[in-house]
């Protein structure tokens, strides 16, 4: 069957293909969403490590200034200049310690300006009544570029390197801006690297006090301390930089992905081809007749007359017998499901047509399976097999397994016509599947066979025991007989006749065994069994 064989290839590339890359996504998936988080938590502690050393910077700026205060009467004093060179001395970030009114340095730390140093035009008053000025060029230090913080009302102030809140941060690939809340908004202090973000962004984000976010192709993080000293720090970087620790946490995370791939895909192809190589078996082992029929007698519990026989089928592959609770569902999902079925038909006619028609009234249970009544051409292949046993079809029951059964109207006339051919028509282990009596009454079943797993709580569970009898009178009222199944002790065989039960079958009676020892044991006429 090339045509299988090509679509069972494909289906085994296919869902191995699926198996192979479905870690390596999970693994993209997860190294990505690594990367970002790890982005988001580096631009949240920078902005807040910034914002931290700026609050610094302001405290120290605001103990000058209580210490310079002293000289408000004479700000420019020797003794004011002193108090100036020793605070410029006593912190960390602080370069020089200023007096300025109207916008001009009148004396600092280094010395008394004469003319004074005009600073510009007077920007805005921040909260806490200080102004700034940032990026400075001082004469008397031309290379440094200090921010320059003076209390509005004493005048007395600080020059100061803001680049030391920035320390340790990757210029390249990083803005960062510290601002302040003005009376008039927004004013930046001190900005870094080459993506400075622009003023809109730290205005809107001003009437916020801290989270992520996103303008255009950047991400960033802001931090502030609104409540309190009024500062507040954005860090941004371009939104593609993901991608180098993406390829980071790729190149971590890979050789873990690659190995689940390769294990999954290998697991699942074995399978698949495991199955396949099955559904090859099990066209080769019909081939090669490595089926056979075991028959279970179906016994009248009252005159205790062997009456009729199950077919079970059974493989013996390497030696050992392969139960059909195995095969089956293989068959079935491998497409060979017909092809078992008709060599079913086969091997019973050729066991049993000759004893069949020696008796009058012996009938032959055969299993069908769900997939059975799904395929077209079931009547047919049916008429083919009572040719074969020379009989008609009432000496046959059709048992269909509950769990198999596809409720629709295909299968409801299906069962029409089998009837109408003269087969008996069973539905098989009843109770353990999803069906309940709505189907006794759609379909026109002529008999119910009661699982085992309902006889054998008979005499053990008096509950559930009650549930079996409750069953019984359910299907006789329905019009359908019941057969029970598993029959393993007399007292059950003996409480199943009570209720009405005629026909049973079990390893109390017999176990299912080859034909011919079938026929030898049960099949002597008018011999009833003792047991
Ligand atoms: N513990 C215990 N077990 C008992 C007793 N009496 C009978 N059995 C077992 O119960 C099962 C009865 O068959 P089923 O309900 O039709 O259930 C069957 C039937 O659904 C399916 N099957 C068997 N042969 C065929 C076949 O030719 N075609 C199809 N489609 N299905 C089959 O496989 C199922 C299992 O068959 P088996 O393994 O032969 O198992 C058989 C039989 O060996 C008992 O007293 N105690």
């Amino acid at each position: 069957m090339p045509r299988i064989n090509n679509a069972g290839n494909l289906l085994i590339l296919l869902v191995g293909a699926i198996a192979f890359l479905a870690p390596l996504f999970a693994g993209i998936w997860y190294a990505r969403d690594n990367a970002i988080s790890q982005q988001r938590e580096y631009l949240q502690s920078t902005a807040s490590s910034v914002l931290a050393r700026a609050l610094q910077i302001g405290g120290q700026h605001r103990a000058v200034v209580e210490q310079l205060s002293a000289f408000i009467d004479a700000p420019c004093s020797d003794n004011a200049l002193r108090a100036m060179r020793i605070s410029a001395l006593s912190y960390r970030y602080i370069q020089s310690a200023l007096y300025i009114r109207d916008g001009q340095v009148l004396c600092s730390s280094i010395d008394v300006h004469d003319p004074p140093f005009f600073l510009g035009s007077a920007p805005g008053r921040n909260l806490q009544g200080t102004r700034a000025w940032a990026d400075i060029t001082l004469p008397w230090a031309p290379q440094a570029q200090p921010l320059l913080i003076a209390q509005a009302d004493t005048g007395f102030g600080v020059a100061l390197d803001a680049d030391e809140v920035f320390f340790g941060i990757d210029p390249t690939q990083f803005g960062v801006v510290v601002f302040e809340r003005v009376e008039s908004g927004t004013q930046r202090l001190a900005e870094f690297g080459h993506l400075v973000p622009n003023q809109a962004l730290a205005d809107e984000i001003s009437g916020r006090t801290s989270g992520a976010f996103v303008a255009g192709d950047l991400v960033g993080h802001f931090d502030s301390d609104f409540n309190d000293f009024t500062l507040g720090a954005i860090v941004v970087t371009p939104a593609n930089t993901v991608n180098a620790g993406l390829w980071g946490q790729l190149l971590r995370v890979f050789p873990f992905t690659l190995f689940g791939s390769v294990v999954i895909f290998l697991l699942v192809t074995r399978l698949l081809s495991r199955r396949r190589s099955i559904s090859k078996d099990l066209q080769m082992a019909i081939r090669q007749h490595e089926f056979y029929l075991d028959y279970q007698p179906i016994l009248d519990i009252e005159t205790q007359r062997c009456i009729g026989a199950e077919a079970l089928l059974r493989w013996r592959r390497n030696g050992e017998v392969i139960a059909p609770d195995i095969f089956i569902p293989l068959a079935e999902s491998n497409g060979v499901m017909t092809l078992l079925t008709d060599e079913v038909f086969r091997l019973a006619a050729r066991d049993m047509s000759k004893v069949m028609q020696d008796s009058e009234d012996f009938y032959l249970s055969i299993n069908l399976s769900g997939h059975d009544l799904t395929v077209p051409g079931l009547t047919e292949r049916l008429r083919h097999m009572l040719e074969a046993f020379g009989l008609a079809g009432d000496r046959f029951m059709l048992e269909v397994t509950e769990s198999s059964f596809v409720d629709n109207e295909h299968s409801r006339e299906l069962i029409r016509e089998v009837r109408r051919l003269g087969f008996k028509v069973a539905i098989d282990d009843f109770g353990t599947g999803f069906s309940n009596f709505a189907y006794l009454q759609r379909y026109e079943f002529d008999f119910l066979k009661l699982d085992r797993l309902f006889v054998e709580t008979i005499s053990v569970d008096d509950v559930r025991s009650n549930l079996v009898f409750h069953l019984i009178e359910l299907a006789e009222k329905l019009n359908v007989q019941v057969i029970a199944e598993g029959v393993e002790e007399s007292e059950q065989a003996v409480k199943l006749l009570e209720k009405g039960v005629s026909r049973a079958q079990g390893w109390l009676y017999g176990r299912p065994c080859r034909a011919r020892r079938f026929i030898r044991d049960f099949c002597k006429p008018a011999a009833p069994l003792t047991v």
